[in-house]
């Protein structure tokens, strides 16, 4: 990944739409449509904003079909993926599964599985591991509640569990990671981390990927923001040096919405 830059680094910006559990097949395929014509009309360059969706796991056979059948730019990803490969894991999917379905990346350790499912940093860093072993990239979410917020001890709690989710892999297992920071008090609920709390955190997490992997691997990590991003926000966020592109929720329900985010990431790209 080493097209366009942010700031000062190779590091292609990816702006990213989590679709959380919204959206049936059927709409979801509508939805991929009209993004990637509102893309094409307006001249999208996927090389200096890479665009990935991710469907729930039922319109990942449909999304697929649309994206091969009409040679889409756009990737896409699965939204959770288990630690085991196969077996008598009811209700799990496994990524071997995901990998056939062209799955580009999968969404590790969401704050919504980590506090509604309750999973733990190890049981991340083994979904980590199964993402890694099948070829799909894991996009590592962390962040703190307003809990930790408030009591200022947010760097600290997320590094903990960017430290307990990677915990035992080499940096060779992981090439290509993208670590998302999503602060949960931020997430669908208005509420938008400030460009300056992004940057602290994401330079943050570099710097511990450096301690972690070395600097080559910190360096051509990206590190996203999520929480409450639109099109009216995203931009102050993305001029911050760390900052590498946005984990989208509601705003990525909204083909036209979503694209004006990639669309003005693209721009800032081209004209950093
Ligand atoms: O959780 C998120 C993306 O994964 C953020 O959701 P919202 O953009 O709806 O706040």
């Amino acid at each position: 990944m080493t097209t366009q830059t942010n700031g000062v680094f190779d590091r292609t910006p990816l702006i990213a739409g989590n679709w959380k559990m919204n959206m049936d097949h059927s709409q979801g395929i509508a939805l991929v449509q009209k993004l990637a014509w509102t893309l094409k009309d307006a001249k999208h360059d996927y090389s200096r904003a890479e665009v990935v969706v991710f469907p729930p796991f039922t319109d990942l056979r449909s999304v697929q079909s649309l994206v091969e059948g009409d040679g889409l730019q756009i990737k896409y990803g699965a939204q959770d993926l288990s630690d085991q490969d196969k077996g008598a894991y009811t209700g799990d999917v496994s990524g071997e599964f995901l990998a056939k379905l062209g799955c580009s990346y999968v969404l590790v350790g969401h704050s919504e599985r980590r506090l509604i499912h309750h999973e733990s940093d190890e049981l991340c860093r083994d979904k980590v591991r199964a993402a890694v072993r099948h070829g799909l990239i894991p996009m590592l979410c962390v962040g703190e509640g307003l809990e930790e917020r408030q009591a200022g001890n947010h760097v600290q709690y997320t590094l903990e569990q960017l430290r307990g989710s990677l915990a035992d892999l080499g940096a060779g297992e992981l090439e290509g990671l993208v670590v998302a920071y999503e602060p949960v008090w931020a997430i669908g609920t208005g509420e938008v981390a400030g460009p300056e709390d992004a940057q602290e955190m994401a330079a943050a997490i570099r710097a511990e990927l450096e301690k972690l992997y070395g600097a080559d691997f910190a360096r051509a990590t990206r590190i996203l923001y999520g929480g409450s991003v639109k099109s009216s926000n995203v931009a102050s966020i993305m001029a911050e040096p760390d900052v590498d592109g946005a984990l989208v929720g509601g705003a990525s329900l909204d083909a036209e919405e979503f694209a004006k985010i990639a669309r003005f990431v693209q721009h800032l790209v081209t004209d950093k």
